[in-house]
């Protein structure tokens, strides 16, 4: 352990198990509301966690993950999904040897796959992991571009199960509350098909088509040129490759089922560009035009802005 040794107190001592954006964000927010008596990092690359510590977004680090474990009232697993589970297939089974197990969450942008692989190792849901995903963030990551503000007015999905421990559920929703959130719960499925097409989808889409532009002869004066659709259409093919890498394979099933209805919607625009049918193009475009805007102005009266 990197700094002193635990006292004991009544505020749980959240553990958070990848110090990124996401879980650095998560441990500034705990830090400022109170909720956490003590935050500890835990993860792979000594540099990054002594960074946590010296931005004073963590209290202590280890790199011994038993240590971790053992430290936590409540273990954040803020790692890339893929590597999140083989942190429950690492973690899980430690765990029925402890008299009182840490309550779990996580962080990842599938709920599915996690769900799926902790049922398999604990044979059922085990009581006190609840799934959790923060609907903020940005293309950046890494602690350096952890924000305690991150959370604030925005929605955080848990997905409890009836296996789970309501404690264990209340404790984390208590947790998402503090950073400012809007916590709001969903079935896994539910969650896994709506990201897809609201987060999982787009990703995709900025990623095809910078390198489909960044890969063709006149790529130099494409991005020259391009305007600001072009540079907000495009800012999160900004996002770290390996977390949108494990998003795709964790979600394969439901990314798939999106990316063929947009395929077919993208196949009839294009049609009608081809017959030259411009009453089709016009409604389109007015039918998106109007949901977007009562988007934007859902998003404006949320947010304030
Ligand atoms: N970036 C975003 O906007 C959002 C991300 N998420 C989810 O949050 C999770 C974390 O994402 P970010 O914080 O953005 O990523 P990040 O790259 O900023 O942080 C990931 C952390 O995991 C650690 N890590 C990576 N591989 C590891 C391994 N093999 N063993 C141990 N530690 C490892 C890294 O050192 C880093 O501290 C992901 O599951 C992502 O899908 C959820 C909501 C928003
Ligand atoms: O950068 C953006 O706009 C994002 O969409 C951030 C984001 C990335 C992944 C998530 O699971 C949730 C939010």
């Amino acid at each position: 352990m990197a700094a002193d040794s635990l006292p004991g107190g009544t505020t749980p001592t959240v553990v958070i198990l990848g110090l990124g954006l996401i879980g650095g964000s998560l441990a500034r927010a705990l830090h400022g509301s109170g909720f956490s008596h003590r935050c500890i990092g835990w993860g792979h690359r000594e540099a990054s966690l002594q960074r946590g510590l010296e931005l004073g977004v963590i209290d202590a680090y280890t790199l011994d993950l038993e240590e971790a474990v053992d430290a936590a009232d409540i273990l954040v697993i803020a790692t890339p999904t893929l590597v999140a589970e083989q942190m429950l297939e690492q973690i899980l089974p430690r765990l029925r040897q402890r008299g009182q197990p840490p309550v779990i969450t996580d962080v990842a942008s599938v709920k599915g796959s996690l769900q799926r692989t902790a049922e398999a190792v604990w044979g059922g849901m085990p009581p006190r992991l609840v799934l959790g995903h923060p609907i903020a963030g940005s293309e950046r990551s890494g602690v350096e571009a952890s924000d305690a503000q991150l959370f604030v007015n925005h929605r955080v999905i848990l997905t409890p199960v009836e296996a789970n421990e309501p404690a264990a559920v209340e404790l984390v929703r208590a947790m998402w509350l503090s950073t400012g959130a809007e916590v709001v719960d969903m079935g896994v499925a539910e969650h896994d098909t709506v990201l897809a097409a609201t987060s999982h989808l787009p990703h995709v889409l900025a990623y095809a088509l910078v390198d489909a532009l960044a890969s063709g002869d006149a790529s130099e004066d494409i991005f020259r040129f391009a305007a600001g659709g072009f540079r907000d259409f495009t800012r999160i093919a900004s996002s770290d490759p390996v977390m949108w890498r494990d998003i795709a394979i964790a979600n394969r099933s439901a990314l798939l089922q999106a990316i063929d209805q947009f395929s077919d919607r993208l196949g009839q625009l294009r049609a009608a560009i081809d017959r030259g049918d411009g009453d089709s193009l016009l409604d389109t475009f007015d039918r998106a035009k109007t949901a977007r805007d009562a988007f934007a102005a859902l998003l404006a009266s949320r947010t304030g802005s």
